[in-house]
């Protein structure tokens, strides 16, 4: 199993405590698992929390409905293997998949925090502290996926970021099956984007454009709603003219009366529109806002503790 090699003890020795777990669970069927609520609907599927029934974990299961032909469920069963291989601090714990009755379900490791879509809406905003260490974690999750499986996420934004009480910051649902993302392809429903505009203009998908994602997706949850267009009217907008604004308007950014330069001066690295120009994940690796954030002992835990209370 790759770990990476670059993470704190306490972080490894959560990982192999999870692959230790995920061994006493073995083989998924449809028949092992008791429902015990919603955790959302996502573009690509409903979220529910199990449990295993035989060895009482408790995890996630996404169900995506397919009709696909056997042959195609096959290759993508194949191409979900790699999930496997992705053991690191910063990506949500995969048990396994199945499919039944033409849905594909994906288990994966249940984080008691939920996805930070819906903590932002619990907590209007998300404190710049706290973004340093969510910053930490996306950027280390894609920099794990790139160096050790040679794969893009393809789809970051505040829904594909889990937390836990533990304080752990993970991402989850990036493409790993090709096949899986061609066939869920026409599937978006939705009023809002977080796709760079190379993306939408129809150019060629790197890692640039998930960085653009991580920016948008921290200057939303630093000023607390979707940043286009500029001037909050998002919702008279078509989805059609949210894409113009998006290609042709200056990118969105953060005040910097408000926030730090560090802060500023990331997300705006992130938001350029020329992605000669964008950051890359070396340069954010090792970017003030990073450094800064890695030695600040925030506790995300406490944090997250208080927005969960607020609402039960
Ligand atoms: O605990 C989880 N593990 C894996 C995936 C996952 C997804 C979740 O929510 C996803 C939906 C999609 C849109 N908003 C929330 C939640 Cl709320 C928990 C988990």
């Amino acid at each position: 199993k790759m770990v990476d090699q670059s993470v704190e003890e306490s972080q490894k020795e959560r990982v192999n405590v999870f692959l230790l777990k995920k061994q006493t669970v073995g083989e998924l069927n449809a028949h092992d698992f008791d429902k015990l609520g919603d955790l959302g609907a996502g573009n690509s599927g409903v979220v529910t929390k199990v449990r295993h029934r035989v060895t009482g974990t408790v995890m996630a299961r996404k169900l995506i409905h397919l009709d696909v032909k056997p042959s195609i469920m096959g290759q993508i069963n194949r191409e979900l293997q790699v999930l496997h291989e992705c053991n690191s601090p910063h990506i949500v714990g995969y048990y396994g998949a199945f499919h039944a009755d033409g849905e594909i379900n994906i288990c994966m490791e249940y984080m008691d925090g939920g996805s930070l879509d819906l903590l932002l809406k619990r907590a209007n905003r998300i404190p710049e502290e706290i973004l340093g260490q969510v910053t930490i974690a996306v950027v280390n999750g894609l920099h794990y996926l790139r160096q050790n499986h040679k794969i893009i996420h393809r789809d970051v934004k505040p829904s594909n970021i889990l937390v836990n009480t533990s304080g752990e910051i993970k991402i989850c649902d990036f493409g790993v099956s090709g096949q899986l993302i061609n066939s869920i392809a026409n599937s978006f429903v939705g009023t809002r984007s977080y796709m760079a505009p190379e993306r939408l203009l129809g150019k060629d998908y790197t890692v640039l454009s998930d960085i653009w994602s991580l920016g948008l997706s921290l200057v939303e949850m630093a000023i607390g709603r979707y940043p286009i267009p500029k001037d909050g009217n998002g919702n008279g907008l078509s989805f059609c003219d949210l894409l113009d604004c998006i290609v042709n308007e200056p990118p969105p950014t953060v005040p910097e009366s408000v926030f730090s330069a560090d802060f500023k001066d990331f997300v705006d690295r992130c938001l350029n529109k020329n992605v000669a120009e964008r950051a890359d994940l070396n340069t954010l690796l090792s970017h003030p806002f990073v450094k800064r954030s890695e030695t600040e002992g925030i506790d995300v835990s406490h944090w997250i503790c208080q927005i969960i209370q607020l609402d039960h």
